[in-house]
């Protein structure tokens, strides 16, 4: 089993053993139905002898052979100490009613006599024998809900009353259900009471498939707060959540015989195990990106929404019986379980998407605050009215589409009994629920759309400004998808205000019945419960808008440390700027020293390092006039733009006020220092370059104005030379535009040699550099010049080294 792979979302199957009833039943002949080969299940059609074999590859495949504890160190094993590295991590157990879920979480802990341990104990085990090991201070919390008919009940609250939590999405916590009871735990044996106290209160049932089955999905979770124990260290709390999930298992109808409330069960368990199903399908297609994902469709999608589309490492364990009579149930398991294998957690979507809740909480609580108060008016005016005005129409409120029609049965007053009234308030509640739902899933809807609609405005401008060197059909699908994302998720809005329609529908009915109710204490009682959940709602409104405060605050704060570190940052530029105009107005100076220092204007071979430093430096700055195009992203990257046009300016000044040197031949000096010393001796032609590079074209055309003969136009210099003949090169170029009188300076030239190159090859230049990329040697040949080879150059240069025991390096040519 590979432990290493890094995908957050992992899935393996687990075969359970034959039950006695299978093997009495001979159902069981897995050595034809059922084959394992590493990570692959191989499983046969019954129909016939040719029937077709299908495999579907897993993370990891467990068999009857495989104990809890085998299953448990081969995969969950790794997630506990994820979690201790504070990332959250869910292990949910998947399947058919009867295939193994329960006994994979829990063991057989359920029943009398615990022979094996499931691995929730076995997680909780090791993560207590992890913490014991660590040098840091954990802070460990339990908590144990069921989600049954579609509501999240408190598992650990014996009072009974939390049997219908809201879950939020907190924009910091994740997924939450802030009225849930937490306890904190120290130890195992505190964590194992918690979960035997849950487990009793938990709902389970005799099935025909199961004695024992689980009509409800439990969710164990375990929150982690983490400090280092070190005082010297920075404290640093990490966060995180471990969700041990056991979901009740999906069923026929027809295979589990059930009826009444058993039936009922299984249409929820069903209903969200189908959401469930639906949200993998649309996580799983990469072109559904941008396509609504509906989490809301059920508690338990709610519930997971963090560990399967958000910021949480999940292991998924499906279970699957070995009995030919699930061949349906288990082809079905596979399936669904090979295509979870393609979601993909992506914790930065998901915080973008929890941003953009906090502000559509506001909304929709600001929304049904109103349609509470309206029904507390219409509650009063009831009271007022008299009983005898039976039958009347009218309008519920101003904003409000809805027709109140109230019916004369309706209008006969309700007096119910204690049992009726429980139904009669849980109705209402629940309606007043799937309205915060469905009112939440349009707003997400739209804020998705218009995200997409923002796409589409960017597909549709790139396709007008014509598109290069994409793949055209792969732009094409990109665009249909999402033109075909926004389409469904339009028509799955257009179902959603049909819901919310219905739901209105059953709203005003039952508003109505509030109205006729007989006995005042009732009335006030349902009033109150709606005052409750009203308040509830603007609890977790508080805290959201809290939360939002907090992490804008943390925002600004990061965005101001940000910009003080650009401005420290510029600040340090300026500095080096300043530096180098000093080393400038100091320049003089110091090419005299340069001067005087060597008679024969070359520096010793131990002054080069300082100087090529120095060197580099004055090229940097001077990049206006040497454009490798390297250099040139370079300096970009660097910020320095700022500095190369401080620096211009001074350029500027500086030759200004030498606009009286006299040139003779070439505005190529020899050296720096011979400017002005040795103006009229005859001066050498230098030229150093590499062939491919896109350097001084400007100076290698104007030497050979008046040359017939092929005159060096490049000289390719390599190996160990070339390094030193670029600092040369540099030196020179510096230097060069120091000393060349504006009028002579390359950027006339460039245009020259734009416009010969334009002239010899036909061909529209526009730039200086697209010279350089253009047949070189066509060129030179055309210009009456030719280019030297690397061993000519090399050769050369040899020659200068010979002649001069202590160059600095240069390549020098005289003119032909
Ligand atoms: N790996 C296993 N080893 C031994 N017995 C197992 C194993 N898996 C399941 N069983 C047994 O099979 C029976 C059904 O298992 P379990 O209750 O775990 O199924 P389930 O998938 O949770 O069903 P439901 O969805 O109805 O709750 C139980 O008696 C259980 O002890």
């Amino acid at each position: 089993m590979n432990k290493e792979e890094p995908r957050a979302f992992k899935v393996y199957v687990r075969i359970r053993p034959p039950s006695e009833r299978e093997l009495l039943l001979k159902q069981i002949s897995c050595e034809h139905y059922l084959r394992v080969q590493d990570e692959v299940i191989w499983i046969k059609e019954q129909r016939s002898s040719l029937a077709k074999e299908y495999s579907y590859s897993f993370d990891g495949v467990f068999t009857e052979s495989h104990n809890n504890s085998i299953v448990y160190t081969d995969s969950v094993s790794l997630l506990v100490s994820q979690v201790l590295q504070g990332f959250n991590a869910t292990t949910f157990a998947y399947g058919t009613t009867g295939a193994g879920k329960t006994h994979t979480m829990f063991g057989n802990m359920m029943l009398e006599g615990v022979t094996e341990s499931g691995i929730l104990y076995l997680a909780l085990e090791d993560c207590f024998s992890q913490i014991n090991a660590k040098r840091s201070d954990f802070i460990l919390k339990l908590s144990y809900l069921e989600i049954y008919n579609e509501h999240v009940i408190d598992l650990l609250d014996s009072t009974g009353k939390s049997n219908n939590l809201l879950i939020v999405e907190d924009p910091i916590k994740g997924i939450v259900v802030p009225e849930l009871l937490e306890y904190q735990i120290s130890n195992l044996q505190d964590a194992h009471e918690l979960i035997v106290k849950g487990n009793q209160q938990r709902t389970m049932a005799s099935t025909a498939i199961n004695q024992f089955s689980t009509r409800s999905h439990a969710v164990l979770r375990i929150t982690i707060e983490q400090r280092a124990r070190e005082r010297n260290i920075i404290e640093e709390v990490a966060n995180s959540k471990l969700s041990l999930i056991d979901l009740a298992g999906s069923e026929r109808g027809a295979a589990t015989e059930n009826r009444g409330q058993r039936m009922v069960e299984g249409a929820n368990i069903n209903r969200s195990l189908l959401a469930l199903g639906n949200c993998i399908n649309i996580l799983t297609d990469s072109k559904n990106k941008g396509k609504y994902v509906p989490y809301r469709d059920s508690k338990l999608t709610r519930i997971l929404k963090d560990s399967l589309g958000g910021n949480t490492k999940t292991i998924m364990i499906a279970c699957i019986s070995p009995s030919i009579i699930q061949f349906e149930e288990t082809m079905n398991t596979l399936k669904y379980a090979e295509r979870a294998r393609n979601i993909k957690n992506d914790a930065v979507r998901n915080i973008k998407e929890v941003e953009a809740h906090v502000s559509e909480y506001k909304e929709i609580i600001q929304s049904l605050r109103q349609e509470i108060e309206f029904l507390k008016v219409q509650l009063n005016r009831q009271e007022e009215s008299s009983p005898k005005q039976s039958f009347q129409t009218e309008q519920t409120s101003a904003k409000s589409p809805i027709k109140r029609v109230r019916t004369q049965a309706e209008n006969s007053n309700l007096n119910l009994d204690d049992s009726e009234f429980d139904v009669f308030s849980k109705r209402l509640l629940d309606n007043f629920e799937e309205h915060w739902e469905i009112k939440n899933s349009i707003k997400e809807i739209d804020m998705l759309n218009q995200e997409n609609n923002a796409k589409l405005k960017q597909y549709i401008g790139q396709s007008e400004s014509g598109i290069s060197n994409r793949n055209m059909r792969e732009f094409r699908n990109e665009l249909q998808a999402l033109q075909q994302n926004i389409k469904e998720n339009e028509d799955m809005r257009n179902e959603l205000l049909e819901s919310l329609y219905s739901n209105l529908k059953v709203k005003t009915e039952l508003q109505n019945s509030i109205g006729n109710m007989k006995v005042d204490k009732k009335r006030e009682i349902l009033e109150l419960q709606i005052a409750l959940r009203n308040l509830k709602l603007e609890k977790l409104d508080l805290h959201i808008q809290n939360t939002q405060i907090k992490q804008e605050a943390l925002k600004v704060k990061q965005e101001s440390e940000a910009k003080d570190k650009i401005i420290s940052q510029m600040k340090s530029e300026l500095d080096t700027m300043k530096k180098q105009l000093t080393k400038q107005a100091a320049l003089p100076r110091r090419k005299d020293i340069y001067h005087s220092a060597s008679t024969n204007s070359f520096h010793k071979a131990e002054d080069y390092p300082k100087l090529q430093n120095d060197l580099s430096q004055e090229f940097v700055t001077s990049f206006g006039y040497v454009s490798s195009p390297k250099t040139q992203k370079i300096i970009k990257l660097s910020g320095l733009d700022e500095a190369r046009r401080a620096r211009k300016l001074e350029l500027q000044s500086l030759s200004s006020s030498k606009k009286n040197i006299k040139h003779q031949n070439s505005y190529i000096p020899n050296h720096p220092g011979d400017i002005d010393e040795v103006p009229d001796k005859k001066i050498e032609v230098i030229r150093s370059s590499s062939v491919s590079g896109s350097r001084p074209m400007s100076s290698k055309l104007d030497s050979s104005k008046n040359s017939k003969k092929g005159t060096v136009v490049h000289t390719s210099v390599r190996g160990v030379f070339s390094n030193l003949q670029k600092a040369n090169e540099r030196f020179l170029s510096a230097d060069r535009r120091r000393a060349t009188p504006k009028e002579e300076r390359p950027k006339a030239e460039d245009t020259k040699i734009i416009t010969i190159a334009k002239e010899k090859t036909g061909k529209d230049i526009k730039k200086k550099e697209e010279v350089t990329k253009m047949n070189l040697s066509k060129l030179a040949k055309s210009l009456n010049q030719r280019i030297l080879t690397a061993e000519e150059a090399a050769e050369i240069v040899r020659q200068q080294w010979r002649k001069k025991p202590t160059p600095l390096v240069k390549i020098s040519l005289s003119k032909m």
